[in-house]
């Protein structure tokens, strides 16, 4: 090993023993079991369900509670004390509304406190001390280490001793604070790590808040869904993608996302709007039935949509023209209408267009932009390219995510592995090369962070490539031969709307299948799994989330409200501790309010992936493999300068 290393690190480790200590804590580590690993996808703006995933561990927080407390407390008491947990601010306000005298309350801090103590020392058994102090309260550190430590095994004067610190935090006004802190310390020891297997964005109507809560989490990462690359396309340059995040956000009337979230002035668009288009049934927004809109609002909204989807259009044709490799030129609709008759010929066959709107189109020249509209868009992807907010959380987005991602022998992976019928990788023809399997997706990538490090180029290779990704036949993160947007706006016939879906989508049935594919990706075929998101599991209907012998696991069971009609249910989670993998599927979720007052936990069902016969520890996992190199790399440190 390199001298001028070790001296560098020997800064770090200027003595013996601090290298010895480090040695002995990080092989200690490797030994323990491994951490909870908690798996969501398309989460799809639903933030408020998210939270709740989140704060109860997907059923790990009561899970614990019921092992330490189920012979001793009612069912009714283990769910009030879950609900604490997850949501400690609002739970002690409503339990404060209760009592009636200043004693009763202070008994019942006293008990909460002894319990949430044992809880926690019972969630981190698992962890070192050091993990577990960096996940306490900071400003209660010392005290709780005194709680969780106390031992009566040779001292009978401890207990009056922390009956005193808990009577003290509570006669000083701080135990609302130290239950709050207890709570979301417990949150954090039950999962360890997070994968958000994509889709973060569009449809529901808080993606900011579920950013905000990813960026708070403490170890995450991200699989970009065909809807995140959408976004990262828009604030990367890509005009097209920028049409198609406002064209979505007014279809779900979610306008306020890009306005006041993000700050995107929507004035111009309005505009054009306004000046061009009327109203139209197709393009109203879609309003949930909790929700109320007016008419008024229903009409600028629906004006707003048909002016953007238009300039999408329009924007995709270029495109499509001067990238002849994405194969796309089936897709140059707006030629293919004769605009007096308002007919249009896809493969061959007539359909007349419903609610129609081209009234900013020049039959010579559709894909024409108006000027008016050019200015549009230009002001809106400056707006768009200048919005703080927005690049914090792309920059986030880019900075834990990838298209795929190898974690503990599994393949995480929002979309598909593009394959042919017989199972064989499907090819991309870019820039003069074949790329096929990993290989493919690796380019993907590479052009997706050139496009983001470069917004200034808007009409690149890379910047249409993530374009593609959202939409190309041959993308990871779509993985249907076409989009029909068009056709769902203005063709009646339902036939033209069907999406073709990549073969992968029924192959992934077999364990061939999916062991060739983890393969392509250096993964032992006999131990890992895919987990993949993207395709709504339609238990409804039958369907299995588990699939291939258990080698596939597919976790989109449609957190987004607008789906769950089709799956009939609100969405599958999974967990891998160092016991197996388990399949968690949710219940629909209504409100916080809700968990609040009768602590109804929306979730159900677990299922056993997979069930390690010996403890998973550390050591086996990637973590395991970084902490090795480091016992090395100070073991060299040990020999080199302590040892001669
Ligand atoms: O239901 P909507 O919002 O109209 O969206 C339909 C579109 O969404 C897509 O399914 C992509 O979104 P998903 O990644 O959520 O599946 C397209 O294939 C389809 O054209
Ligand atoms: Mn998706």
């Amino acid at each position: 090993m390199n001298t001028k290393y070790l001296d560098l690190l020997a800064q770090k480790y200027d003595c013996e023993e601090k290298v010895v200590t480090e040695i002995i804590n990080l092989e200690a580590i490797l030994n323990l079991p491994k951490g909870t690993e908690h798996f969501v996808s398309d989460l799809h703006g639903e933030y408020q369900a998210f939270q709740h995933v989140l704060r109860n561990g997907s059923g790990k927080v009561k899970e614990k509670i019921e092992d330490i407390y189920k012979k001793v407390l009612t069912e009714k008491e283990i769910k009030e004390f879950a609900t604490l947990v997850y949501y400690p601010e609002e739970k002690i306000q409503l339990i404060k509304n209760d009592f009636d005298n200043e004693k009763e309350l202070h008994q019942w801090y006293s008990v909460i406190i002894e319990r949430m103590i044992k809880l926690i020392s019972y969630a981190s058994s698992k962890y070192t001390r050091s993990k577990l102090r960096k996940a306490l309260p900071d400003q209660f550190v010392y005290i709780i280490e005194e709680l969780l430590y106390k031992t009566d095994e040779f001292t009978n004067f401890k207990e009056p001793y922390y009956a005193k610190i808990v009577q003290q935090i509570i006669s000083l006004g701080q135990a609302d604070k130290l239950i709050t802190g207890l709570a979301y310390t417990t949150q954090r020891l039950v999962v360890d790590h997070l994968h958000v297997v994509g889709d973060i964005y569009d449809r529901g109507p808080e993606p900011d808040q579920i950013m905000e809560a990813l960026i708070n989490y403490h170890s995450v990462d991200i699989q970009w869904g065909n809807h995140d690359v959408l976004w990262l396309g828009a604030f990367a340059g890509s005009k097209v993608c920028l049409a198609n995040i406002i064209r979505i956000c007014a279809r779900y009337n979610n306008l306020d996302i890009i306005e006041d979230v993000y700050g995107i002035n929507l004035r111009p668009l309005l505009n054009l709007a306004e000046k061009y288009y009327q109203d139209n049934p197709a393009f109203r927004p879609k309003v949930h039935s909790d929700e109320t809109i007016f008419e008024e609002e229903q009409l600028q909204i629906t004006k707003i949509h048909q002016a953007i989807a238009i300039i999408q259009f329009k924007l995709e044709s270029p495109i499509i023209k001067r990238r002849p490799t994405f194969n796309m030129s089936e897709r140059l609709l707006l030629e293919k209408i004769d605009y007096e008759k308002n007919e249009i010929i896809i493969h061959d066959k007539t359909y007349p267009l419903e609610n129609p709107c081209f009234a900013t189109i020049n039959p010579i020249q559709p894909d024409q932009l108006l000027e008016e509209e050019k200015q549009v868009i230009d002001k809106l992807l400056f707006s768009v390219q200048h919005s703080e907010k927005l690049a914090r959380h792309m920059n986030f987005l880019m900075k834990k995510g990838s298209l795929y991602l190898r974690y503990n022998g599994n393949l995480l992976i929002h979309g598909c592995i593009p394959l042919d019928e017989d199972g064989n990788m499907e090819k991309m023809l870019i820039e003069n090369k074949e790329y096929a399997g990993r290989e493919l997706l690796d380019i993907f990538e590479r052009y997706l962070r050139h496009s983001f490090a470069h917004q200034e180029e808007t009409d690149d290779l890379a910047t249409d490539m993530v374009w593609y990704l959202w939409t190309g036949e041959y993308s990871s993160l779509f993985g249907k031969r076409a989009m029909t947007t068009f056709e769902r706006y203005f063709i009646k016939d339902k036939t033209t709307h069907k999406e073709k879906k990549n073969p992968y989508y029924h192959l992934r049935e077999k364990e061939e299948t999916c062991e060739k594919i983890l393969a392509e990706f250096e993964l032992d075929p006999n131990q890992g799994h895919i987990i993949n998101g993207h395709t709504p599991v339609k238990e409804i209907n039958g369907e299995d989330p588990i699939k291939a012998n258990g080698k596939m696991i597919v976790i989109d069971g449609g957190f987004s409200k607008a789906y769950q009609s089709t799956t009939g249910i609100a969405g599958y989670t999974l967990l891998y501790n160092s016991f197996g993998m388990q399949l968690v599927a949710h219940q629909h979720f209504n409100s916080k309010e809700e968990v609040l007052l009768n602590g109804t936990d929306v979730l159900s069902v677990k299922r056993i992936v997979d069930k390690e016969l010996e403890r998973k520890k550390v050591l086996e996992t990637n973590v395991g493999e970084e902490l090795l190199q480091e016992v090395s790399i100070l073991t060299s440190l040990m020999e080199y300068r302590y040892m001669k």
